[in-house]
């Protein structure tokens, strides 16, 4: 600071205690201005301070602002280094992608190149399998002109016998089975001498029949005799079979059989048969429909034996015959069926509603015929072929004959039914055989209801069953002879009933 000298050594004179007071006040001047320096000068050092901060932070703001530089030159740099390798894969990706595509471009040629190879090949396949199917369909037929050829040959009424097994099993003596010969049955009574000076002689009835079975056949045996008659019935033709015999001698054992697999009889081995070959007949564009009845024959008195409603509303039923000669009968079950199973179920059904028949009075079932009838109707729609026909099974009622003098009342009526629809059928069949004009079908209901099924448009095959024991002696000769007459028949030729 600077002190004025006018102040201090100036023109006028000042007295000592003058300038002893000026001194003073500049002394006090010179403290305050040296307590200033002093203050400024700490402000001074403060201010220093501040600025030594200040540079210090701009120092390390510098720093922070250098390394933020560097983050975000580094960052760049990685987003490049992340880009180049995106586009290196990028780059890798669609070479990949057209080397598959060139790959896969080159399979689709060779696979175009094996679908018109293979279209050809198909097409090729498809006019071989048309040959074939032609082929095929006339084999079918040939092999049904065929069959129908041999079936003519062997006869289209054929007569089987079969003979039971005693109940402690094997034969008694007055029946006979040779065994170098399956068509030949001798029946042998001996007759005493009444006189006792000659030996007991022995008469031989010698019956000829298709085939004779003896008490071993198995219903397998049995039925392989039969199964070319239902295929048969399938190539069109009308086929009955029937048991005739009396009472306890096979008939329902050799038609219906027990339900275990190998005592089944011909009907669940025929409709077993139908079915396995209709499904193989479909391969050749045939289509079947079946439709199953079962009825019962009592007294003249039809009774379905499918009925499953209440016996009070059970309806009374008529055979009918329509103007194409089809017998049906009125208000009876006409169940189609598809299956195996469905029809052994109906066989249930009706045996059931037999044997309620049967409760109700004693041995009914013996005394009444049942007729199982199967309708197959196939068409070939490919081939604008059709055929129709019936398949007859029948278990007739026991035809023992009665004395007359034993019978009375019901059984009177029984048995007249009995003998009168049983002679009928003998009658029938020969009227038949001998080409007779007229054919007395309507006298009774058994041969009226199997009018389709027997003569000249159908193979009919007559089961006589035979009891073995001794005292049926007689009623073994009368079936016999019975049989043979029907054996002694040649219906005329059957026509496949074809459209
Ligand atoms: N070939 C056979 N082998 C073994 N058992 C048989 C044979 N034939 C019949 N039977 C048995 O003999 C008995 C009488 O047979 P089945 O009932 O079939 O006679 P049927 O002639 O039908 O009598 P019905 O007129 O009373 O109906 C049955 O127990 C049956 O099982």
């Amino acid at each position: 600071m600077m002190l004025s000298r006018t102040g201090v050594g100036g023109a006028t004179k000042r007295q000592p205690w003058d300038l002893k007071g000026k001194v003073s006040d500049m002394e006090g001047k010179v403290r305050n201005f040296q307590t200033k320096i002093k203050s400024v000068n700490q402000e001074n050092e403060v201010l220093k301070d501040t600025v030594v901060q200040s540079h210090t932070k701009v120092v390390e703001m510098e720093k922070t602002l250098a390394r933020q530089r560097n983050q975000i030159r580094y960052k760049d740099l990685f987003i490049w280094i992340k880009f180049i390798i995106l586009y290196c894969i990028f780059v890798f990706c669609l070479f990949a992608v057209q080397m598959k595509l060139s790959v896969q471009e080159s399979a689709l040629a060779r696979l175009q190149t094996t679908l018109t190879n293979t279209e050809e090949e198909v097409s090729r396949l498809k006019d071989t399998v048309v040959q074939q199917k032609d082929e095929l369909h006339a084999g079918e037929m040939e092999r049904r002109r065929l069959h129908n050829t041999i079936q003519e040959l062997k006869g289209n009424i054929r007569v089987f016998c079969r003979v039971r097994p005693l109940v402690e099993g094997g034969l008694s003596k007055h029946i006979q089975l040779p065994a170098s010969d399956n068509k030949t049955i001798t029946l042998a009574k001996t007759e005493e001498s009444h006189t006792g000076k000659t030996s007991d002689t022995q008469k031989n009835y010698n019956f000829n029949f298709d085939r004779v079975f003896g008490p071993q056949a198995s219903q397998h045996e049995v039925f392989e005799e039969i199964s070319l008659l239902v295929q048969s019935a399938l190539d069109g033709y009308n086929v009955c079979c029937f048991a005739y015999g009396q009472t306890g001698s096979g008939k329902t054992y050799t038609m219906e059989g027990s339900e275990y697999d190998d005592y089944r009889g011909v009907i669940p081995r025929a409709v077993k048969q139908i079915f396995r070959a209709a499904e193989k007949l479909g391969a050749q564009g045939w289509e079947f429909t079946f439709t199953a009845s079962f009825v019962e024959i009592y007294n003249e008195t039809l009774r379905d034996l499918l009925f499953t409603g209440k016996a009070s509303k059970r309806p009374e039923h008529e055979i009918r015959k329509s103007t194409n000669n089809e017998v049906t009968i009125t208000n009876l079950t006409y169940q189609k069926v598809s299956s195996e199973d469905q029809v052994l179920g109906l066989i249930m059904l009706a045996n059931q509603n037999r044997s309620t028949a049967q409760t109700a009075q004693n041995d009914r079932s013996s005394r009444s015929h049942s007729v199982f009838q199967l309708d197959i109707e196939g068409v070939n729609v490919g081939r604008d072929v059709k055929c129709k026909s019936t398949l007859c099974l029948v278990d007739l009622a026991g035809s023992e004959r009665m004395l007359k003098s034993q019978s009375q009342g019901e059984r009177f009526k029984e048995m007249t039914a009995i003998n009168g629809s049983l002679s009928n059928l003998g009658i029938v069949i020969s009227a038949l055989a001998n080409k007779e004009s007229y054919v007395p079908y309507r006298n009774s209901k058994l041969t009226y209801l199997l009018q389709g099924c027997l003569g000249g448009n159908s193979k009919t095959l007559m089961f006589v069953n035979i009891a073995p024991e001794p005292d049926s002696f007689g009623e073994t000769l009368n079936s016999l002879r019975f049989a043979s007459k029907v054996n002694d028949c040649v219906i005329g030729t059957a026509s496949a009933n074809r459209k």
